[in-house]
Parts: C-alpha cells; structure tokens; sequence
C-alpha cells in the first residue's frame, strides 16, 4: 500500500508523452495556498485524487495528471495520460478536464485556456463532414464569404411571416436563412410547417436568382425529437441542421453528427449560453476549447465572434478562426460565423480583420434596413462585394442605393 497525496500530481521535470492531452489553466489559489499547491490539486481532482491522502495498490498513479508547469502570470500546464478518457467520449472527457475542479475551494478562480489534442484522442472523434468546403460546395461563392440572415423577431412571427422575410432576403442575394437560436416548435411558428414553407420558398428564389440557397433550420430540442426533425430536413431536400451546441451538450451534438451523416447534412452551430462559460476571462473555459470541441464532434459551422464589431462580448476571434481553419491530425476545418450587432457598413473593417473564409451573418442590419428586408439583403450582398472587390462602400454605394441607405441609417459604428 503507498499514500498518494495531491502533492504527487506536481512534477515540474515531467515531460509530457506524445498522447497525453495537455491543458492550459489560469489558477488563482485560495488565499491561504499557492500555486504549486493549487496547481496540484487541480490535476488530482480532475484526474484520480481527491482532498485526503488515498491508500492505494498498484500502479494507480499511471492515470494521474500532472501539473509540469506553473508560470509566474498564474499560468499552469496540465499533462492527462490517454488512458485516463474513454475516447470518443466528449461528456468523459469535460467530466476530468473541466469539472469538479471549476468550483473547487482550493482555486478562487481557474479556466481552462487552451488544449493541445494528441492524434488518438482528437481522431477518435468525427470531426466535420464539409467544414469550410462549404463555400465551394454548396455555394460555389468564390472568393466572398457567404452570408447568412436571421429573421428579426428573433421569436413573433408567424409562419408564413418567416417564410417570407427568408423568400424576400434570398431574393435580395443572401445565401442562407437562419433560425434564431429560441425558434425552434413554438405554438405562433410550427417546426414542420417552417420546414416545408420554406424549403420551397428557397426552391422559387433559386429559380429567380439562378443562385444556390439555403436554410439553417434549428432542430435543438430532446435528442429524439432533434433527430426526428433531421430525418425532416433531408426528406425535404435541406442540405443543412442548425444546432444551439451548449445548451443541447456535446453528447446531443455527438449523436446529432451520426445522423447528420446518414443524410449528408451539414451542421451549423450556434453558441447561445457559451458565455456562461467563457464570459469572466479569469474563470470557467474559454471560447478557445469551446469552439476546439465543437470541431472534434464535427459541426462545420460554428459562431465566433466579429472580431470585436458587434453587440457581443468576443474572446480572440482571430486566434480562434486560426485554430478552426488549422491542422487537428487531419481533421476537417470548420467555417467560423461572425454574427451578432454586424451591418453592412461593418463589413470592410470585418473582412479586413477575419478575411473571406467566413461566414457573415446579419439580423438586425439586414431587416432593420429603411427600405425593408429585400433592400436589407442587397444592401449586405453589396457591401461583400465591395469588401471582397477592395472598394470602399461609400464609392460603391454611389451606384447601389440599398447600401447607401444602409450606410446612412448606422455608418460604421458599432452597436450595443
Ligand atoms: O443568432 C444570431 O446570430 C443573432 O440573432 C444575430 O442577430 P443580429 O445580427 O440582429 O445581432
Ligand atoms: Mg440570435
């Protein structure tokens, strides 16, 4: 029998093995603790110890973490032995690396920066069927990034209201209809009825554009019932299913990839509540590893952020994209949206910082146009292409009035 105490999960000489995950916290310690002793505890309550000294046989310490680095800003690395995560296992594997130890008394405050994914683990999951091939693909959209519009209200209106706001802003040059993240079956806008109404809306707006188009449909519900709607969208010929990713979890996001394969759809995920999770940047996880696990479960589009231009709160959404777009041991990149407060006037300096890879989705900025939805739509086409052309939107508007309308309604400012 040996004694094991959280004081054995600290090993500064320790140099971590090719398949351990290795995680990046930042730790500020309980006031009577420093970060050696902090450090420590963070990896013995997020891999196999706990607060008292264990008595245990054999070769039990194989499966501890290690705490190899502790940096003066209150920066920690974390080594994780492969064997510790059942693979494939996204729930497991939070359970260690981001659980009990986010409300543990021996840290005041500690999130989880950054992951580095070691092959066999990252590849035990799908990761994305399409990833950012979906600008080609499906949209053959060249060189811009293809844009999306969620109908404001974002919950109110009927269905044949929805259908038509998403029939008047392909029409206008948008790629895709969104869901907002709350409209999923609700009494005033059926789920099925949507569905139905607007696929073939968007059938009538191909034929007049001679544009491909499509909807991002929000299936988010109980798992059955999520992918009950999934079997929907593709009977109908949808080519894509929208999901809020954190509120349905990872293993609804996980069995709704099967299923998304089975009938060659792609997902498009919405983050609603990361912010929850990411929001205070000394506690909980980052938008970093959120958007990581999203890649590894395989969505193909997720939210990022805008770089800092609109109404949301963003972490890094350079660095994030960069990861999203980066090599995971061979799996599929994943197209990042910038949506959240963007308008057209907003689009030269958010090309300029995120480039074209992207998808640009637009609310408010498109239906709160002067001039109505359809204007609204032209308008945002108007102001990618000028981005995309290296034109300055006042000059491009001189002869495109739905964006000189645009850029005398909100400028370029940012809103709240
Ligand atoms: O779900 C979203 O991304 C938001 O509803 C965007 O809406 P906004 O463009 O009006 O901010
Ligand atoms: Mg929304």
């Amino acid at each position: 029998m040996t004694g094991i105490t959280y004081e054995d999960f600290l090993d500064l000489s320790y140099e971590p093995d090719v398949e351990d995950l290795v995680c990046e916290f930042y730790v500020e310690p309980a006031a009577d603790m420093d970060l050696a002793a902090a450090g420590s505890r963070v990896a013995s309550e997020s891999s196999n110890g706990t607060w008292a000294e264990l008595q245990v046989e054999g070769s039990i310490t194989d499966l501890s973490a290690t705490t190899f680095e502790l940096g003066d800003d209150g920066r920690i690395r974390v080594a994780y032995p492969a064997e510790l995560f059942e693979f494939g296992n996204m729930p497991q594997i939070l359970s260690c690396i981001a659980g009990n130890i986010m409300g543990m008394k021996a840290v005041e405050r500690i999130r989880l920066l950054d992951c580095e994914w070691p092959e066999a683990l990252a590849t035990s999951f799908p990761g994305p069927q399409f990833g950012t091939s979906v600008r080609e693909e499906i949209f053959d959209a060249g060189d811009r990034p293809i844009t999306a519009t969620v109908p404001k209200p974002k919950v109110g209106l009927s269905t044949d209201q929805h259908v038509q706001v998403g029939y008047d802003a392909w029409t206008g040059g948008v790629d895709l209809l969104k869901d907002d993240e709350n409209l999923t079956d609700q009494s005033f806008n059926r789920f099925e009825d949507r569905l139905v109404g607007s696929l073939e809306a968007r059938d009538r707006a191909e034929e007049e554009t001679g544009e491909k188009k499509s909807y991002l449909i929000n299936v988010t519900a109980e798992t059955e019932d999520m992918l009950r709607r999934t079997d929907r969208v593709a009977e109908q010929g949808g080519e894509y299913v929208m999901v809020d990713v954190v509120t349905v979890g990872w293993a609804g996001v996980q069995t709704l990839r099967e299923r998304a394969e089975e009938h060659g759809l792609a997902i498009h995920a919405h983050r609603a509540m990361h912010a929850a999770f990411d929001r205070i940047d000394t506690h909980g996880v980052s938008m970093r590893v959120l958007a990581q696990i999203a890649r590894l479960c395989g969505v193909d589009q997720i939210h990022t952020g805008t770089a800092d231009l609109g109404k949301l709160e963003n972490e890094d959404t350079v660095g994030i994209n960069e990861w999203l777009y980066g090599d995971c041991h061979g799996l599929t990149d994943v197209l990042p949206t910038a949506s959240g407060g963007l308008h057209p006037g907003l689009l030269p300096e958010l090309v300029d910082r995120l480039g074209t890879n992207i998808c640009v989705q637009i609310g408010g900025g498109v239906h709160g146009h002067p001039d109505g939805t359809h204007a609204g739509a032209k308008a945002l086409r108007q102001a990618i292409d000028a981005a995309v052309e290296g034109v300055d939107p006042e000059t491009y508007a001189d002869d495109h009035p739905e964006l000189r309308a645009a850029l005398d309604q909100w400028g370029t400012e940012t809103p709240r």
